[in-house]
C-alpha cells in the first residue's frame, strides 16, 4: 500500500530514524542525491553515456544540500556542472553545509545574481531550491527567475525537481507566491508527499519517481492512502470477484431513481454501471411519463414506477433494495421530493447522492446534513462541492499566503465531518474522506492519466459503480475508493475517444486483466 505524507510527517519519520541512531542526516542526504541521479539515468538512459552539462540550482536549506550531492555525483561521472546558490553559504544547515564544502573542493558556486538564461543552458537542469521546507511564498522575482531559467526555449533541457518543484507547497500542491517551475521529472524520497497528487503539482510535473532512502514508517489514520491495486487487495476490502456458490441476491439489489421524460440517460448510465460492477439486480425507478422511454432501452436492467415520495416509500418496503442512487438527471424538484424518503428508509439502505440530489440543497445544506447518515456517499464535483460547502470551498480556493496551505484533502475531510458521511470530491485528484478523518486520493495523474474522463456522463457512471459496490456489501468508503479506481482503470483501458457509455462496457476487460 502507498501512503502519502505531509512535510511534518516526513520530518518526524526522518527525525525518528536519526534519533534512533539507525542513520545520520548526512547519510540520508547522500542517499537522496544518489537517488536523484539514479532516477535521472533510468528516465533518460542516453544521459548515462558520455559527458553532459548540468546546471544545479541550490536553495538555503536541505533541499539545496541534496543539490550539492547531485552536482558532485554528476561531476564524478565526467559531467560539466554549474552550481548556483540562492542564499548565504554561511547560513546553510549543517548537513547541507558539509555537502557544500565537498562540492567546493570540486567546483565553483556561482551567486544567484549571475543566473541568466544563457548561463543555464544545459542538458539537465536541477531544481534543488526548495523542497518540503517551503512555508513562505516565493519572492516574486525568484519565481520569475526559476521559470526563465528552467523553461526558456530549451526544448532539449530536461528539468528535474528535487523532492518538490520549488514554489509548490508539499502538503497542498498549491503554489506559494507567483512563479515556480515546470518539471519533466520530480524525484521524491521514501514516500510521495500529499501535495504531489493535488492541485498545481501534477499540472506542473510530467512524472514522479519516489526513491527509497532506507526509512521506515508505521501507518496511522492521519496519513493519506493512495488508492492503488495493493490498497484494494487489502484484507479489509471485500473482493470484486464472485464466488461459485453465490446467487444474485448475494450481490444485492440496487435502485437507481431516474428523471422524467427525456431526462433518463444519466440514470440509465448509472444503472448500467451498477450492473456491470456486479450488483445482483439493478432496478430503475422511473416516473410514469418516462416509462416507455426507459422500457425500450433496457434489457437486463429492471424498471419500477416511482412517481413521487409516497410511491418511493412503498417501493422501499422491499428490504432487499439495499443500495440507492439519487441525482443523475433527476431534476432538483424530484430530488427534493425523493431524497428525504431515501434517507429515511427504515431498513437503512446505503445511499449515493450525486448531481441534482446535491444541487437541490444548495440553499439549505443544513437540511440535507440533518438527514444524512453513516451509510451515505456524496459525490460532488467542484461546483456541487461549493454549493453544499461554500465556506470550505472559499477557503480552499483562496490563494495561500503561507504553507502548509489548506488543501483539497483538508477540505474533503472537513466536508465529510460536517456531512457525517463519506464525501468523494471529484477531479483528476479525487479525494475520498470519511467523517473519522480517514482519507484517500484516487489519482488520475502522472502514469495514470485519464483525461478522456472529462466527458458528459462519466460522473453518472461513477455514481452507478459506487452504488453497485454498496449493493454488493462494500462499506461506503471502500465502495467509493474501489469505484473511483475502476472508473479510471476503465477509462485508461478504453483510451482516446471514450464516451460515458463505454465505461461500464470496458469493465469486463479490466476485470480479466485483474485476474478475477
Ligand atoms: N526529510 C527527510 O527525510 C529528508 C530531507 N531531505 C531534503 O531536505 C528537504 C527539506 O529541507 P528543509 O527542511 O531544510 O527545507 P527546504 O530546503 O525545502 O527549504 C527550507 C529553507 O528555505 C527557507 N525558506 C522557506 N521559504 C522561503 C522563501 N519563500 N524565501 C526564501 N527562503 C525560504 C527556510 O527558511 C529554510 O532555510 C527535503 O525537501 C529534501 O530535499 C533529504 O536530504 C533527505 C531526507
Ligand atoms: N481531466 C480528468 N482526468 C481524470 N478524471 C477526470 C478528468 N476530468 C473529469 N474527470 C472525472 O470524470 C468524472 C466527471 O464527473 P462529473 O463532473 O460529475 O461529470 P458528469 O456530470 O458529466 O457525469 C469524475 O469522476 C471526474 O473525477
Ligand atoms: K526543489
Amino acid at each position: 500500500m502507498t501512503e502519502l505524507l505531509t512535510s511534518a510527517q516526513m520530518r518526524q519519520i526522518e527525525q525518528a530514524a536519526i534519533d534512533s541512531g539507525a542513520v545520520t542526516g548526512l547519510e540520508l542526504m547522500e542517499r537522496a542525491g544518489a537517488g536523484v541521479v539514479e532516477a535521472i539515468l533510468a528516465e533518460w538512459p542516453e544521459l548515462g553515456q558520455g559527458a553532459h552539462r548540468a546546471v544545479v540550482l541550490c536553495g538555503p536549506g536541505n533541499n539545496g544540500g541534496d543539490g550539492f550531492v547531485v552536482a558532485r555525483l554528476l561531476q564524478e561521472r565526467g559531467w560539466d556542472v554549474g552550481v548556483f546558490l540562492y542564499g548565504d553559504a554561511e547560513k546553510l544547515p549543517p548537513d547541507a553545509r558539509v555537502n557544500y564544502e565537498l562540492w567546493r573542493k570540486m567546483g565553483a558556486v556561482s551567486s544567484w545574481e549571475d543566473l541568466n538564461a544563457e548561463q543555464t543552458t544545459a542538458d539537465l537542469f536541477i531544481d534543488a531550491v526548495f523542497g518540503t521546507g517551503l512555508t513562505r511564498p516565493l519572492p516574486e522575482e525568484l519565481g520569475r527567475e526559476l521559470i526563465m531559467t528552467a523553461t526558456p526555449d530549451k526544448t532539449t533541457t530536461k528539468v528535474v525537481a528535487v523532492d518538490m518543484p520549488s514554489g509548490l507547497c508539499a502538503d497542498s500542491g498549491k503554489m506559494l507566491g507567483g512563479g515556480g517551475d515546470f518539471s519533466d521529472l520530480v524525484v521524491s524520497f521514501h514516500s510521495a508527499k500529499v501535495g504531489h497528487y493535488l492541485d498545481r503539482s501534477y499540472q506542473r510535473c510530467n512524472s514522479l519517481v519516489v526513491k527509497d532512502i532506507g526509512l521506515d514508517h508505521v501507518f496511522d489514520e492521519s496519513q493519506v492512502h493512495l488508492v492503488d491495486q495493493a490498497r484494494l487487495s487489502d484484507d479489509s476490502f471485500p473482493g470484486i470477484s464472485k464466488r461459485k456458490f453465490d446467487h444474485k441476491y448475494t450481490h444485492g439489489h440496487a435502485l437507481i431513481l431516474s428523471g422524467g421524460f427525456g431526462k433518463t440517460g444519466a440514470a440509465r448510465l448509472a444503472a448500467r454501471g451498477a450492473l456491470r460492477i456486479g450488483a445482483g439486480l439493478v432496478t430503475l425507478g422511473v416516473p410514469g411519463a418516462a416509462q416507455m422511454e426507459v422500457a425500450t432501452r433496457i434489457t437486463a436492467l429492471m424498471l419500477t414506477r416511482v412517481e413521487d415520495a409516497s410511491n418511493l416509500a412503498e417501493v422501499l418496503e422491499d428490504r432487499r433494495l439495499n443500495a440507492l442512487c439519487l441525482g443523475p438527471g433527476m431534476g432538483v424538484e424530484r430530488a427534493r421530493d425523493l431524497v428525504p424518503v431515501a434517507l429515511a428508509a427504515r431498513h437503512g439502505p446505503r445511499v449515493v447522492l450525486d448531481a441534482d440530489a446535491l444541487t437541490a440543497y444548495a440553499d439549505c445544506p443544513e437540511t440535507l446534513f440533518a438527514m444524512l447518515h453513516a451509510n451515505c456517499v456524496l459525490t460532488p464535483h467542484g461546483g456541487e462541492f461549493a454549493r453544499l460547502f461554500p465556506d470550505i470551498a472559499e477557503r480552499l480556493n483562496k490563494e495561500p499566503t503561507r504553507g502548509p496551505a489548506y488543501s483539497k484533502v483538508d477540505a474533503t475531510r472537513d466536508a465529510a465531518a460536517r456531512a457525517g458521511c463519506v464525501v468523494l470530491f471529484k477531479g483528476p485528484d479525487t479525494v475520498i474522506a470519511h467523517p473519522s478523518g480517514a482519507c484517500s486520493i484516487n489519482a488520475a495523474v502522472y502514469d495514470r492519466e485519464a483525461p478522456w474522463l472529462a466527458t458528459a456522463g462519466s460522473g453518472d457512471v461513477l455514481a452507478g459503480f459506487i452504488t453497485g459496490l454498496l449493493a454488493r456489501g462494500f462499506a461506503p468508503k471502500q465502495a467509493a475508493e474501489t469505484g473511483a479506481w475502476l472508473h479510471v482503470e476503465a477509462a485508461r483501458s478504453f483510451g482516446p475517444g471514450l464516451v460515458a457509455e463505454d465505461l461500464p462496457e470496458e469493465l469486463p476487460k479490466v476485470f480479466r486483466r485483474l485476474g478475477l
